[in-house]
């Protein structure tokens, strides 16, 4: 599978341990920035990890930065992004079970690593539940 990563520099220590986490486990991973964890906007690494996961160049994105807010906002300004926000297990298996969530924004600054990435492998093993669901999701594009 073919996985998006990127954020801004909050996210940046998390992002650098998740790319070779996910490496191991055998995902293809193309990482959007930033390269440091010094001062960026979240905008300049978002707005492109979106548009290929949109495009379907990659299957599923994955954002952190320091509350997950800006990058969940802006990720879902474009229209072929369902961005969830999860700190939880629970709520990254649900953003796909009900969501059919393709990219998960994660808080870097109010969870640990160990969370972030259970979070992560919740995401990308847990498959959409369609059904009422899919009636749901398919009205949620204006
Ligand atoms: O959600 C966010 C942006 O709205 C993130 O939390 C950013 O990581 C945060 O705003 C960055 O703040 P900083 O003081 O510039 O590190």
């Amino acid at each position: 599978m073919k996985v998006a990563i990127g954020g801004d520099h909050a996210g940046f220590e998390y992002k650098k341990q998740l790319v070779e986490f996910l490496e191991k486990e055998g995902y293809e991973v193309k990482d959007f920035g930033p390269d440091s964890d010094a001062s960026v906007d979240y905008p300049d690494h978002v707005h492109p990890l979106a548009e290929a996961v949109e495009k379907g160049e990659q299957e599923l994105g994955i954002l952190l930065c320091g509350s997950a807010n800006g990058v969940a906002i802006t990720a879902n300004k474009h229209q072929g992004i369902r961005a969830g926000i999860a700190w939880e297990d629970e709520l990254a298996a649900l953003t796909r079970q009900h969501n059919n969530a393709n990219v998960i924004c994660i808080p870097a600054r109010f969870i640990d690593y160990n969370k972030a990435q259970s979070i992560v492998k919740t995401f990308l093993t847990t498959e959409f539940e369609g059904g009422r669901h899919g009636r749901r999701v398919d009205k949620i594009s204006c």
